[in-house]
């Protein structure tokens, strides 16, 4: 749906995309996480172009962005609509303006517009606001008018440049869980910018993380935690795990075994000590998953791999992580 070739973006002297490569698919909820400067938002406002990028090629649905001319790029952006952290609503106008004026700008009727907007203030739910001014109403509220107006013209995207970092811990849920039904009720594609561990994990299907204008890792949210792998460790600074001698096993915890006592079940079993090196079980979703990296003498380590495999235990020899 949307492929990202060898994206390099300058500003002046200053390089802010290095060597881009990403795919997100058709109907996928993908997000894009990283610290403030890593990059992100600068690559989401190339996918529409309201950053330009000098070299490589973002193709939206087989059209390369950057030859797009005017027509062409007006009939891009309807397809893709964008929500902002700041809402970016029109004070002076209402609920229903604010919603019908892209509608408005690609020169719908009024009766459409009328009947357009009551269905979209009844899908983010605020059928209540529609007469009120954006100023009268909570974060939460104003974002369902932004994602409202970004659904007018039905577009196959949603680009989401910290749509909930403005929000408190409840009204970031809500907002989630309605993009999600939008997601599924709509199908359409979700691209979330964000530097919010909880947003990632909680809608999105797949993650690319970024830093200092880079793709560190793209993956499965899941594995990407179940693995702890390295790119997450960076953003949340826990780079650095310093490997004994020995040999290092990482044991892979998905959430259908993170209770069970397959560490101290295997020490005894086998009769083999085992020291712990680094490990973090961490609420996914409504699950607890995780990873766990054991140290064992070398003369060990067949026996244990042996004993995982035959036990069905997921686990990876850590060489230097
Ligand atoms: N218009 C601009 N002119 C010059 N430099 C810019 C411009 N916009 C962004 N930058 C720089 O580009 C880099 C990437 O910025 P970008 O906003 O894409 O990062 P980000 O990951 O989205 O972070 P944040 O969440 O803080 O916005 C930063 O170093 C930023 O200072």
């Amino acid at each position: 749906m949307i492929s990202i070739k060898n994206v390099n973006k300058f500003y002046g002297e200053m390089q802010v995309l290095k060597n881009v490569n990403l795919e997100i698919k058709k109907g996928e909820i993908f997000g894009i996480i990283g610290h403030s400067g890593a990059g992100k938002s600068t690559l989401l406002r190339c996918i529409n172009r309201l950053e330009e990028y000098q070299e490589g090629s973002i193709l939206v649905e087989d059209q390369e962005v950057k030859k797009l001319d005017e027509n062409e790029l007006r009939n891009l952006r309807k397809e893709l609509g964008m929500i902002f952290q700041h809402f970016s609503l029109l004070e002076r106008k209402t609920v229903f303006e604010n919603i019908a004026l892209p509608l408005e700008c690609f020169g719908y009727s009024k009766s459409y517009i009328q009947k357009r907007v009551d269905e979209l203030l009844d899908l983010v739910g605020i059928s209540d606001k529609k007469n009120q001014k954006p100023r009268n109403l909570s974060g939460g509220q104003k974002q369902r008018i932004a994602i409202a107006r970004a659904l007018a013209l039905n577009p196959k995207v949603l680009l989401c440049d910290e749509a909930t970092s403005a929000l408190d811990p409840n009204t970031t849920k809500s907002i989630l869980s309605l993009l999600q039904d939008i997601n599924k009720k709509l199908g359409i594609t979700i691209i979330m910018v964000t530097h919010q561990m909880e947003v990632i994990k909680q809608i999105c299907t797949r993650i690319a993380i970024m830093e200092g204008g880079e793709v560190l890792e793209v993956g499965d949210t899941e594995e990407i935690f179940l693995k702890n792998t390295k790119g997450l460790r960076k953003l949340i600074g826990e780079e650095n795990i310093i490997l004994p001698k020995g040999t290092n096993i990482k044991i892979l915890f998905p959430k259908e075994i993170s209770n069970k006592n397959i560490i101290t079940t295997m020490s005894r079993e086998l009769d083999i000590d085992f020291s712990i090196v680094f490990g973090r079980l961490e609420k996914f979703k409504e699950d607890v998953l995780g990873s766990l990296i054991i140290n064992m003498k070398d003369e060990n380590a067949e026996k244990v791999k042996k004993y995982l495999e035959n036990k069905g235990i997921r686990w990876e020899e850590i060489i230097n992580d």
